[in-house]
């Protein structure tokens, strides 16, 4: 399968997910399902923006009370001549014309009354400090549409509108089967060990995509082992770590690394068949990345094979993982083209994913590509996809996950 089509084939098995109502704190990173409308006004009410003194008419006003944010409010209206203390926040009494600050005041006692009634004095500007109800947000007023991102500035946004829960589409849920027995995952590998460089990139890929990792399963090789990773709640590891948190069952998605190929410990094909699972795409014209898989169990989960050889998995997993993972939660892709400067192998009948640099003369290839090695595309800001035998056309950039 040619490498476009497998891409297209992966958007197109994924269902988006129907919306959910989730409480604020759940909410975050998913995109609104409904435009989020403002269920009150900001501010409420009429309120001061200053610490100082609520006025009504012409100075010097005669103090005759005091509002605090959050206390009981003035009651019954000032009269010309009359003020309130007043703090930032607090409603602001009917009948007061503006807020005169306390830096702006001066503040004495009314001798001629023989009171101990206070008087305060001081330039104000009609309608000055005083923030009106409204006027920062009208009741009903859409604030942001259905699609945008839930940053933790919307949920301040949404939680000083009213809202306790909000209506999303939900991140999709992937949960990662790790085999190998030679794959260690911490520390220096000793011989013929290799340290797990595909399980750390994951969960960030799949966030970006609009997604969420729930699990991280470590599968010994055997296809009893994965067999049982794929159909349920994964056996115990020998090491007894690394079972998924969630089961695989509430998986959306399952991404199974290092099993894709023809080896002696490549059992994934055989077991998805054992499965019943439906095999969507078997191998991809791409270098590199070609031993990958896409397939659908018989419960509607989908299954997304990476090879072992890191570079060859993030290839795959852009390839298959996040046109899934986009889909179901709605992410919009950016399409990117560029002219390619610098020197590119082709291939015949391959599809080359190259990691470049974006420079003024186009695309430059950073080199360090090996299938085994992930330093090309760390240095990479984008991989160009250079067709099977390229002759210097554009070609399409696709994005990699940036940093935090
Ligand atoms: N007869 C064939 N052999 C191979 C083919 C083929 O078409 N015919 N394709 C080759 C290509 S290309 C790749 S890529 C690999 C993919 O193989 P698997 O997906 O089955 O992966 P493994 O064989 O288990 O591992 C390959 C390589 O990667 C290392 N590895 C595995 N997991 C990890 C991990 N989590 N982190 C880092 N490195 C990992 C593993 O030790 C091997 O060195 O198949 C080729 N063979
Ligand atoms: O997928 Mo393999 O070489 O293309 O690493």
């Amino acid at each position: 399968m040619s490498w476009g089509s497998a891409r297209a084939l992966a958007a197109g098995s994924a269902c988006p997910l129907g919306p959910v109502s989730v409480p604020l704190s759940d909410a975050l990173g998913c995109r609104l399902a409904a435009p989020l409308v403002a269920l009150v006004a900001v501010p409420g009410v009429d309120v001061s923006a200053m610490d100082g003194y609520a006025v009504a008419g012409s100075g010097p006003w005669r103090v005759v009370g005091q509002v605090l944010a959050g206390g009981a409010p003035h009651e019954g209206e000032l009269r010309p001549g009359e003020a309130v203390e007043i703090a930032t926040g607090a409603p602001t009494p009917a009948g007061a014309d503006s807020v005169l600050p306390y830096e702006h005041a001066d503040v004495g006692l009314a001798a001629a009354s023989r009171t101990d009634a206070v008087r305060v004095a001081g330039a104000v500007e009609a309608g000055r400090h005083i923030r009106r109800r409204g006027e920062d947000i009208a009741e009903g007023a859409v604030v942001l549409g259905a699609g945008a991102v839930v940053t933790p500035v919307v949920l301040g946004l949404a939680a000083g509108l009213g809202h306790d829960e909000l209506r999303v589409r939900p991140r999709p849920r992937v949960t990662v089967l790790v085999t190998g027995d030679e794959v260690v995952h911490q520390g220096l590998p000793g011989p013929g060990r290799v340290r797990d460089a595909i399980g750390p990139f994951l969960p960030g890929l799949v966030e970006w995509a609009g997604g969420r990792v729930t699990g991280t399963a470590r599968v010994p090789d055997g296809q009893e082992a994965l067999r049982a990773a794929l159909a349920g709640p994964p056996a115990a590891a020998p090491d007894g770590v690394g079972l998924a948190a969630r089961p695989v069952a509430s998986a959306d998605v399952i991404v199974a690394c290092g099993a894709s190929s023809k080896g002696p410990a490549d059992h994934l094909r055989k077991v998805l068949g054992d499965l019943g699972a439906d095999v969507l795409v078997d191998g991809v014209a791409v270098r590199p990345g070609h031993p990958q898989l896409l397939a659908r169990l018989p419960g509607g989960q989908l299954v997304v094979g990476l090879p072992g050889n890191p570079f060859a998995a993030l290839a795959a997993a852009l390839t298959l993982l996040a046109p899934i993972v986009r889909e179901l939660a709605g992410t919009p892709v950016r399409k990117e083209t560029s002219a390619l400067a610098g020197e590119v192998r082709t291939h015949p009948h391959n599809t080359r994913l190259v990691p470049v640099r974006r420079s003024g003369r186009g695309a430059v290839p950073v080199g360090h590509d090996r299938p085994g090695s992930l330093w090309g595309a760390a240095l990479a800001e984008a991989l160009a996809v250079v067709p099977p035998g390229w002759a210097g056309e554009q070609v399409e950039l696709i994005e990699l996950p940036p940093g935090g």
